[in-house]
């Protein structure tokens, strides 16, 4: 036993399986104290307007903290709820109960990172020891084949290069037990605050209900288990993973991975169970392989550093965006007048959520039909998401605004053509735009091209309750 009691704090890790921090903490101390840390800079209002964390982002971390207490609980400890800077507050706690150790995750990107380092800085000064776990990845990053500065530029070449030459390596077993002296030692573990503790109003309608999807790894676990093994999905995922509408057609996954509810690694392990028991496909690879590409944002982050975030990208792009807050505002708002992007901003406004296919096109359009500066759009995808995951965030839309690594030139997406390759009968927007309800089939997709005699028969006045488009959308034939 290296130390008599470790502090084990909770980041975007909050899980007991393949939890190799909180595995580590109880192998090498006679106790350990689990933490979580409410940072009040996670919550501030950003220069757009709008909070960092919005609603549904923080209901889904407020019942994935809920969900790790009760667990932690089960297993004879608790979780102590802090809230202020992390890098003073996990430290001042430390002291006051004699620990010798904090441990906690590694993190990728610099507002993390700027953490970690305050709180090492500190604690070396107080004789506390600082014991980091790189764990957020599919792929651990002391095992990839290159130097993490040497990172190949272009997706493909890293997937090939780690698939090659790396194993992935095994999960953590989830802890039987934790030795924890509770109320001895602390006496208040901390009320969870909620969301009127931040000015937020429970949502109307969100992800949750619409979706059933809950924070936490209970629930990580369980939709796990009936993705793959219940519902038989995995098997098609990968021809129904362009889907639009509900709960099936893609994993779902993402949530539970941002908040590290589940870790990719179990995931994986799964997909091999599933692949020996039931089914080996393309389908059950193409997982993977999406869970490649969320490897393959964060290795580029830490490449890059800041440049992420940063107008110019990666790519070291002249900034010529347009800064237009009322156009930005009418994205926002799902008031485009482009039926195909309003009903995917309206579902992402209503849920936390949006499917891929919706994000591609909602973004292209913003930076390419709009011109408008891309870091509004992820900085506003960045308060709604319940799946916001730094990484793949901004390095998905550094790609969509032409900044990123990306081979190919041109990322715009023709609308139309998009709306008729995956909703071609318009029920996805009937779903989130009840104004044009009544507009049928394919049609719903192009109001602009109704006569005013067809309007008035279907009883609908574009320009008033749905607006007309903001700009020229090209038509179904244009070839880009
Ligand atoms: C502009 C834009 C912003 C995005 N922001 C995020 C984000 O903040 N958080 C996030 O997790 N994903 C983001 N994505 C990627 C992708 O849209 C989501 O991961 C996916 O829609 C989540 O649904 P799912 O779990 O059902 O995905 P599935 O199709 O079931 O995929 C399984 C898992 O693979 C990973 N994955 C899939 N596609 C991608 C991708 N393009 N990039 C990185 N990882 C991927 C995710 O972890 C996902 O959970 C973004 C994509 C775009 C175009
Ligand atoms: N985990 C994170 N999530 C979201 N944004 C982050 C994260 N880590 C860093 N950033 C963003 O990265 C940027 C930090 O980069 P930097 O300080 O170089 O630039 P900046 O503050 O944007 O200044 P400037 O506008 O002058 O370029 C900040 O905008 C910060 O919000």
């Amino acid at each position: 036993m290296k130390y008599s009691r470790v502090i084990v704090w909770f980041r975007n890790d909050l899980r007991v399986l393949d939890q190799e921090t909180l595995y580590k903490a109880i192998q090498q101390s006679q106790e350990v104290v689990p933490v979580y840390c409410f940072d009040p800079r996670m919550f501030e209002k950003t220069e757009l307007g709008f909070p960092k964390t919005g609603i549904h982002r923080m209901d889904f971390l407020l019942e994935s903290v809920k969900s790790l207490r009760e667990s932690l609980q089960k297993l004879g400890a608790d979780l102590v709820i802090l809230k202020g800077k992390p890098e003073e507050k996990v430290l001042e706690l430390a002291e006051e109960i004699g620990c010798k150790a904090i441990f906690y995750s590694k993190e990728a990107t610099s507002e993390e990172l700027t953490v970690d380092k305050s709180l090492e800085k500190a604690a070396f000064t107080k004789g506390i020891a600082c014991e980091s776990f790189w764990q957020s990845t599919l792929y651990h990053i002391d095992d990839l084949p290159f130097p993490i500065k040497q990172t190949p530029e272009v997706f493909t070449q890293f997937r090939k290069e780690v698939e090659k030459q790396c194993k992935i390596r095994s999960t953590f077993p989830a802890p039987k037990k934790i030795n924890y002296s509770g109320e001895a030692v602390i006496p208040n573990p901390g009320e969870l605050p909620n969301l009127q503790t931040y000015g937020l109003e429970k949502p109307k309608q969100d992800a949750k209900s619409w979706l059933e999807i809950k924070g936490g790894e209970v629930s990580a676990l369980g939709r796990l288990q009936s993705y793959f093994w219940e519902k038989d999905l995995l098997k098609v995922y990968k021809e129904t993973r362009n889907g639009l509408i509900g709960m099936d057609y893609s994993s779902k996954f993402s949530p539970w991975l941002a908040l590290g509810c589940i870790s990719p690694r179990t995931v994986y392990e799964e997909v091999k169970r599933y692949e020996q028991e039931r089914k080996k496909n393309d389908s059950t690879y193409w997982l993977i392989f999406e869970l490649i590409w969320r490897d393959y944002f964060r290795f580029i982050a830490k490449k890059h550093g800041d440049k992420i975030f940063h107008i110019n990208g990666i790519r070291n792009q002249e900034d010529s965006w347009r800064r237009d807050k009322a156009q930005f505002q009418r994205w926002v708002e799902g008031l485009t007048g482009v039926p195909f992007v309003d009903a995917n901003m309206r579902e992402l406004k209503a849920t936390g959520f949006m499917s891929n296919r919706g994000r591609q096109n909602v973004a292209s359009f913003l930076v390419n039909d709009l011109g408008i500066d891309w870091t509004w759009g992820a900085a506003y995808f960045e308060s709604q998401l319940i799946d916001y995951d730094v990484c793949s965030n901004w390095g998905n839309w550094m790609y969509v605004g032409g900044v990123g690594n990306d081979p190919r030139e041109n990322r715009y997406f023709n609308i139309l053509r998009q709306a008729k390759n995956y909703d071609r009968n318009g029920d996805y927007i009937r779903l989130w735009l009840p104004e044009l309800k009544p507009i049928k089939g394919f049609d719903i997709h192009q109001p602009w091209e109704l006569s005013t005699v067809q309007l008035r028969a279907l009883k609908i006045q574009l320009g008033h309750t749905y607006p007309q488009p903001m700009v020229k959308i090209p038509s179904l034939e244009k070839a880009y």
